[in-house]
């Protein structure tokens, strides 16, 4: 690596798509002119080595396309349209300069397919890990609210795809077991789409929709919908559609890693019947997947249930988590 101003160079890019940008990389900072009638969107999430990838479960590349849809998932589930991203990134010396371009290389052309500019970041080394920090910005209609807090009772429980193939990918990943028929699965985990359409489609019914994007499994996301809105929710386990590239694993293998895998990136909410049957109508025209998985039930502790041939239980809410392993 020559020195981080080259580095910084090399990475600014040559042209923006966004009219409303004013200034992007070279100054102290970027300036944007929000659009008319439109709110600001904003979120921040890491990919740690070691933690979200390694050398082997990842290229650069991969790493990059993550961390950038990571956090396009993020403002997905918030019904937004993505306009802006930025980057920091903590280097060891173990990485070379053609593998950082390669990072951004990643993220760039997942960029280019949502119009998305990058307009800053930060560079600097380290000791430890390979760190990179991706924030973005979009925005979404005024008063367009898709709130882990909007659910309530009555509501039914959907999902926008089939969950678990990233966890299994990963698995195969770590296991050596590669081949081309597990090659989906691994796309699942290494290049995952955000659901950008379907949040828009969904913020453009303007009702009252919860939702949440899958990051940490199933069973934590519908945690985090059911305590902010003091309902409990009841999942079937009949109703959660299998992938088709889950089907030779047994049962349990494949609920494991669709309730608690995560790195699904598919979209997870509630809405009333007359809602979801208006989204089911508009998803099917554009051929876009949407599954009634459960239903939000009476008003009361903020429990996760699933229900299967042997009756019911409580979910824990159980899935990824950095402090507990
Ligand atoms: N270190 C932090 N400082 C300030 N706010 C934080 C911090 N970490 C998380 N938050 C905020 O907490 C809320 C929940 O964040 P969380 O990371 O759990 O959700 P998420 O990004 O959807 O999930 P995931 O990170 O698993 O993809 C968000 O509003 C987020 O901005
Ligand atoms: C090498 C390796 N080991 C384990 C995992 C699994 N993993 C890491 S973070 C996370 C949740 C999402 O992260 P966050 O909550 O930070 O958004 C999951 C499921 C992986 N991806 N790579
Ligand atoms: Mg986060
Ligand atoms: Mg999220
Ligand atoms: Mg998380």
């Amino acid at each position: 690596m020559e020195d981080e101003f080259g580095f910084i160079r090399k990475i600014t890019p040559k042209q923006h798509h966004q009219e409303s940008l004013q200034e992007g990389i070279g100054d102290d900072a970027a300036i944007w002119r929000p659009i008319k009638d439109s709110e600001q969107v904003v979120c921040l999430d890491t990919m740690t080595e070691g933690v979200h990838f390694t050398r082997r479960t990842m290229s650069p590349a991969q790493v990059g396309h993550k961390a950038l849809a990571a956090n396009l998932s993020d403002l997905a589930a918030m019904g937004a349209v993505p306009e802006f991203y930025l980057v920091s990134i903590a280097i060891p010396p173990s990485w070379n300069e053609n593998e950082l371009r390669e990072i951004y290389e990643g993220m760039d052309s997942l960029a280019l397919q949502y119009s998305v500019d990058l307009i800053g970041g930060d560079t600097v080394s380290t000791e430890g890990p390979l760190v990179v920090s991706v924030t973005v910005i979009g925005r979404v209609e005024n008063g367009v609210r898709l709130l882990r807090k909007n659910a309530r009772a009555g509501d039914v429980v959907f999902i926008t795809g089939v969950l678990g193939e990233s966890a299994a990918g990963l698995s195969l990943l770590l296991n050596n077991k590669l081949s081309d028929d597990v090659k989906p699965l691994l796309a699942a985990h290494q290049t995952p789409m955000p659901h950008i359409k379907e949040g828009r489609l969904l913020a453009g019914l303007k009702q009252r929709i919860a939702l949440n994007d899958v990051s940490d499994g199933l069973a934590s996301e519908l945690h985090e919908i059911a305590e902010p809105s003091a309902v409990s929710i009841e999942i079937e386990r009949d109703k959660l559609p299998v992938s088709e590239h889950l089907e030779k694993f047994n049962s349990e293998q494949q609920l494991n890693w669709m309730l608690y895998g995560g790195e699904d990136y598919k979209l997870a909410g509630t809405a009333s019947l007359e809602t979801f049957e208006a989204m089911k109508q508009q998803f099917e025209e554009c051929d876009l997947q949407i599954f009634q998985i459960g239903r939000v039930t009476e008003k009361q502790s903020a429990f996760v249930y699933i229900t299967d041939s042997n009756g019911k239980r409580a979910l824990e809410k159980k899935g990824y988590n950095h402090f507990k392993k």
